[in-house]
C-alpha cells in the first residue's frame, strides 16, 4: 500500500511490550505460502459456521452426512440444497479414492507414486509449510498465522488468504465450525489478547463480499453503493463501506453472524455450502502510546496532558479473505446460475493468478538488479485484485493458505493450486509501520472529544464548588442543583467514549498494592464512580451496542484509514423515533451545560456553535437521560435543537441527493472512458495496420525500382503479416 501522505513510515527503533528493542521496524519478506491438505474422509458438518452457531440464531441440527468421501455429495444432497435439478456427478472410481499427496518433512508435498506421474511436470512442491490431513486449524493458525496477527497489532498491514479448488476446506480453515474455530475467530481473539500495556487501541471492522464482480457490503441492510478510488497519496479507498467500532470479540462475531446471513452461498455438486463469492473480513487497528512511554518517538508530549491527544497514531489493517473456490463446470456439472457464478469466480481467480505472476516476475527482475518499476500489474482486471492491491503491492505482509484436495481425481486442480502457491512465494513484500500525527484517525477524534468532555466536567465541578461557597457565605440552605445531573451526564458520556478505546488488561487493572493510585488529574475526575463501573459494564456495553445499532453513531462511512472518519449518525436509517431519542439525548447532555453557561455568562440563549459541537460528540452511545417535565427554558432549548436537527436533516438529504447525482456522473464518466479507451484501441490497431501497409508499399516500390520480384503479403487485423 503506498503510504498515505498523513501516514509516515516509522524510522525509529521500536520496542516491544517488555521494553526489548525490536530488530527493525521494516519487514522485508515474501508472501508466506503454506498448503493444507484436507482429510480424505470428511463428515458433513452442520451448516452453521463458527459465528452463527456461537453468536446469532440458535444452532441448527447437523445435516446428516450425505456426502461421499472426497467431498462429492450424492445427487440427493445436491437436489436438496438447490431446487434446480442438476446433473448427477460422475461416480468416482475406486482408484481415485486414496491420498494423492504425501507430506515430506514440514514443507514439502509430493505427488504419490500411486498416481499417474506425467513426465515433464513438477511432482514435488516445497513451500513455507505443508500441513497434512491430520493437522488441525489451531496448528495452522499457531504456526503460520499468529505471528502475522501479532504484527498487525504492532502496526503492519497484514492479510491472510485462503485459496484453492472448491470444497477443499477454505471456509473450514477461515471461518471454522462450532467445534473447530477457524482462522478468523482465532485471529480476532488474538487481537484482543495482545494489546500492549503502554498503548491504547481503537478497532473497527468491515465485512464485504465480491459476488459476480460486484462488491457487496455485508454490514449494510440494503443495497450499498460501493466505489473503489485510487487516491494519489492515500492509496485505494473503498467508498461507502460500513465499518463498526468494536470493543470485544463477541461483538465482532455478532456483527459477522449478521453479515454471514447476507452472503451468497449455494449448493454445488462439489460442496453443499459452497461460497459463491470472495469474502473479506477486515479489521482496522489504530493505536497510540499512552502513559509515560516516550519510546521511539511514540510517547509524544505525554508530560503535558493538553497535548496528550497529539501523539502519533499507528494505523494498520488485518484482512482475512476466504476466496471462492475455482471449479470445473465440465467435470462437476452445474445449472445456468451456478455456471454463471462459476464463470465470474474463475475469471477473478485467473486475474489474481496474472497479478501474482506479474509481481513474481517483477520480484525476479528486482533481484537481478533490473529496474522493474515500469512493469504493468493488471490489478484492474477484477474487483478481487483491486481489493487485494494494497495487500499484494508491497507494504504489507501476507500469508497464503492453499487448500488442497487429497483425491487423485482432483490432481490437475491440485497441481494448479501448487503452481499458484509456488509463484506467490516469489512475490516480494516489504512491510513498514505507518503512523499519523494529524487528526484524521478516529482514535484522535475520539480522544479529542473525550478531552473536551473532561474539560467541561472540570468546569462543571469548579462551578459547583463556587456555588456551594456562595451559598455557604450567604448562609443559605444548600439547594438541590441540576449541576449534579450535568456532572453525572458528563461522566457517563466520558465513560462510554472511553469504553470504545481499548487498553490492555494489564494496563487497566491496577496492582492490588496500588489500588489507590490516582495521579493523573483526568483519573481524579472519574474516581468517584470507579466502583460502580465494574458492575455496570456489561449492562453499559449492551446498552451501547443497542444505541449504536439504532443510531448508527459509530458506523463510519468510508473505508481506509486514510478516509476521513467521523462518528456520524447514519442518515438513511434515522427514523423519527431515532430523531426524537437523539433530540432528548442532546437535550439531556446539553441542557445542563447550557444552563451552566447561561448562569456563568448571564446570557440565556445558547450559542448554536456550542450546540453543534456537542451534537457532534460521539457520546451518542450514552444512554438516554431521564426527561423531566419541560421548563420554559428547556422548551426554548429543545426548539433550538429541533430546528438544528431539521437543518441537519435537510442538509443530509441534500448531501444524499448530491451523492446520487455525483455517482451518476461518475458512472457516465466511467462509461465514456470505456468508450474512449475502446476507440483508442481501434485507432492503435488501425495505426499498426497502416504501418504494415506502409512498409509493404515501400517493399513494392523498392521491387519496382530494382526490378526484383515482389511477394505480396496479407495484412491481418492485428497488424501481423501473412506471406
Ligand atoms: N480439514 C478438514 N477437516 C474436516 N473437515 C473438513 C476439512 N476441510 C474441509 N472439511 C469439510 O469439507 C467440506 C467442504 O469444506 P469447505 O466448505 O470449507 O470448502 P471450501 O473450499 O470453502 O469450498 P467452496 O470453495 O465451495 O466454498 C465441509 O463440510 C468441511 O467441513
Amino acid at each position: 500500500m503506498p503510504p498515505p501522505s498523513n501516514l509516515k513510515p516509522v524510522q525509529q527503533q521500536l520496542f516491544t511490550d517488555n521494553g526489548a528493542p525490536r530488530p527493525s521496524a521494516e519487514k522485508k519478506t515474501h508472501i508466506e505460502v503454506c498448503a493444507r491438505i484436507r482429510p480424505l474422509q470428511i463428515t458433513m458438518q452442520s451448516s452453521s459456521s463458527y459465528f452463527n452457531d456461537h453468536h446469532a440464531s440458535p444452532r441448527k441440527p447437523p445435516v446428516p452426512s450425505t456426502r461421499r468421501a472426497g467431498g462429492i455429495p450424492t445427487p440427493k444432497a445436491s437436489a436438496k440444497g438447490n431446487k434446480t435439478p442438476q446433473k448427477s456427478p460422475a461416480p468416482i472410481a475406486e482408484e481415485d479414492l486414496f491420498y494423492a499427496w504425501d507430506v515430506i518433512g514440514k514443507d514439502t508435498a509430493s505427488q504419490s507414486p500411486r498416481t499417474d506421474i506425467v513426465q515433464g511436470r513438477t511432482h514435488q512442491y516445497t513451500l513455507d509449510k505443508v500441513y497434512g490431513p491430520t493437522c488441525s486449524t489451531k496448528e495452522v493458525y499457531a504456526q503460520s498465522v499468529k505471528p502475522l496477527v501479532m504484527s498487525a497489532m504492532e502496526g503492519y498491514h497484514s492479510a491472510v488468504l485462503a485459496y484453492g479448488q472448491t470444497s477443499t476446506g477454505k471456509t473450514f480453515s477461515m471461518t471454522g465450525t462450532p467445534t473447530s474455530p477457524g482462522i478468523v475467530p482465532l485471529s480476532i481473539h488474538q487481537c484482543f489478547q495482545c494489546l500492549e500495556k503502554d498503548r491504547e487501541y481503537l478497532i473497527r471492522v468491515s465485512y464485504l463480499e465480491v459476488y459476480k464482480e460486484q462488491i457487496r457490503d455485508l454490514l449494510a441492510d440494503g443495497a450499498s453503493q460501493i466505489r473503489l478510488f485510487d487516491h494519489r497519496e492515500q492509496g485505494l479507498i473503498i467508498k461507502g463501506l460500513r465499518e463498526e467500532v468494536v470493543t470485544c470479540p463477541k461483538q465482532i462475531f455478532e456483527i459477522l453472524a449478521k453479515g454471514e446471513k447476507r452472503r451468497k452461498i449455494g449448493a454445488t455438486n462439489m460442496n453443499q455450502h459452497s461460497s459463491r463469492s470472495h469474502v473479506m473480513v477486515r479489521l482496522w487497528i489504530e493505536s497510540r502510546a499512552v502513559g509515560n512511554s516516550r519510546r521511539g518517538g511514540f510517547g509524544g508530549n505525554n508530560n503535558n496532558n493538553n497535548n496528550n491527544n497529539k501523539t502519533a497514531v499507528r494505523v494498520s489493517s488485518l484482512s482475512l479473505v476466504d476466496l471462492a473456490g475455482s471449479e470445473s463446470v465440465k467435470l462437476h456439472g452445474a445449472n445456468e446460475a451456478r455456471r454463471q457464478e462459476g464463470h465470474y469466480i474463475n475469471k477473478s481467480l485467473m486475474a489474481l493468478g496474472k497479478v501474482v505472476y506479474a509481481l513474481s516476475e517483477m520480484g525476479k527482475q528486482k533481484n537481478s538488479g533490473k529496474n522493474a518499476s515500469q512493469q504493468h500489474i493488471p490489478y484492474r482486471d477484477s474487483k478481487l485484485t483491486r481489493l487485494l492491491q494494497p495487500s499484494l503491492s508491497g507494504n504489507a505482509q501476507m500469508v497464503l493458505i492453499c487448500c488442497i484436495s487429497p483425491l487423485a481425481l482432483h490432481i490437475e486442480e491440485s497441481h494448479n493450486t501448487f503452481k499458484f502457491a509456488a509463484r506467490a512465494k516469489k512475490v516480494p513484500q516489504k512491510a513498514t509501520i505507518q503512523e499519523s500525527m494529524d487528526e484524521k484517525t478516529l482514535l484522535q477524534t475520539y480522544r479529542e472529544e473525550i478531552e473536551a468532555l473532561k474539560q467541561q466536567l472540570k468546569d462543571a465541578k469548579t462551578q459547583q464548588v463556587v456555588l456551594l461557597e456562595e451559598q455557604q457565605q450567604q448562609q443559605e440552605e444548600p439547594v438541590e442543583d441540576d449541576m449534579d445531573d450535568e456532572v453525572e451526564e458528563l461522566k457517563m458520556a466520558i465513560r462510554n467514549m472511553e469504553h470504545l478505546i481499548l487498553k490492555s488488561k494489564a494496563a487497566t487493572t491496577p496492582p492490588s498494592s496500588a489500588v489507590s493510585r490516582k495521579t493523573a488529574p483526568e483519573e481524579d475526575l472519574l474516581d468517584a464512580d470507579s466502583d460502580e463501573d465494574e458492575g455496570d459494564e456489561a449492562a453499559l456495553l449492551a446498552l451501547m451496542t443497542e444505541t449504536q445499532k439504532s443510531s448508527g453513531a459509530t458506523r463510519i462511512p468510508g473505508g481506509t484509514p486514510s478516509t476521513p472518519v467521523t462518528p456520524v449518525a447514519a442518515p438513511a436509517e434515522d427514523t423519527s423515533s431515532d430523531m426524537y431519542a437523539e433530540l432528548h439525548r442532546i437535550q439531556g447532555l446539553l441542557g445542563s451545560v447550557l444552563k451552566k453557561r447561561s448562569r456563568g455568562t448571564k446570557s440565556p440563549s445558547p450559542s448554536p456553535s456550542a450546540a453543534t459541537s456537542n451534537n457532534n460528540t460521539p457520546a451518542a452511545v450514552a444512554p438516554l437521560p431521564e426527561i423531566s417535565s419541560p421548563q420554559p427554558q428547556d422548551t426554548a432549548e429543545v426548539n433550538i435543537l429541533r430546528a438544528q436537527l431539521e437543518q441537519q436533516e435537510t442538509a443530509s438529504s441534500l448531501r444524499a441527493a448530491d451523492a446520487t447525482f455525483l455517482t451518476k456522473q461518475l458512472e457516465e464518466k466511467d462509461n465514456l472512458l470505456m468508450e474512449v479507451s475502446k476507440i483508442l484501441e481501434q485507432v492503435e490497431q488501425r495505426q499498426v495496420e497502416l504501418e504494415a501497409e506502409n512498409s509493404d508499399l515501400k517493399k513494392q516500390l523498392h521491387a519496382l525500382k530494382t526490378g526484383t520480384p515482389y511477394n505480396p503479403v496479407n495484412i491481418l487485423r492485428n497488424g501481423n503479416v501473412e506471406i
